[in-house]
């Protein structure tokens, strides 16, 4: 898709309940990375999130990063570049995706895009550079962040090709057939 010219799209999962949240994070991270993200960071309590989404990456290919943060919100504080929070009460995703799209393509800013599990703390909402809603309806940080990549690479991170992967799906009609990825 782009490359990896592109200044970078880095995820943050802000909170994890054990247990509880173990799929939706899991499902954030392997979202950010089949739609074109360049790594994720989850909170230091998702290992097994982590593990998940590092085994995938090696069997279906990156290049994607995951990693664990001792500081979910310092990573927010800290990030040289911009800062997206995807949130059902921010400013509607089709007003503000040309703004962050030139903040990113043509400024060259790295771009943080963060979601939340439970209730995300105010200090988030204030540093932030957009709050972007992706419908101001309740929904959830997959399905968020999914539309707000699509919207982003305006639907080229559809055909990246995928390095250093041992298999590979075979498109089909119907059945299923993955093969070795050094097969034609
Ligand atoms: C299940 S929601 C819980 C949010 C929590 N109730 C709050 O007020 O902060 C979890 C995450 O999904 C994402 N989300 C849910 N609806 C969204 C929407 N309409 N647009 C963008 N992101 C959304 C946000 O990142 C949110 O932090």
């Amino acid at each position: 898709m782009n490359e990896r010219r592109d200044p970078e799209v880095a995820v943050l999962r802000l909170g994890h309940r054990p247990g509880r949240d173990e799929r939706m994070t899991t499902h954030v991270g392997l979202t950010a990375r089949a739609l074109g993200a360049d790594r994720v960071l989850l909170p230091d309590n998702a290992g097994q999130s982590l593990e998940t989404v590092a085994d995938i990456t090696e069997r279906f290919g990156g290049p994607f990063a995951v990693e664990l943060t001792d500081s979910t919100q310092g990573v927010v504080r800290g990030w040289e570049g911009k800062v997206v929070h995807l949130t059902m009460y921010g400013e509607r995703v089709q007003d503000v995706e040309d703004a962050v799209r030139r903040a990113h393509h043509e400024d060259g800013d790295p771009l943080l895009i963060v979601v939340g599990a439970e209730k995300v703390p105010f200090d988030v909402y204030e540093e932030a550079d957009w709050n972007v809603g992706v419908t101001n309806q309740p929904h959830s940080e997959v399905a968020g962040l999914a539309v707000f990549l699509d919207r982003l690479f305006e639907g080229r991170e559809l055909e990246r090709e995928w390095e250093g992967a041992d298999r590979r799906v075979v498109p089909m009609e119907t059945g299923k057939r993955v093969v070795s990825a050094d097969e034609e």
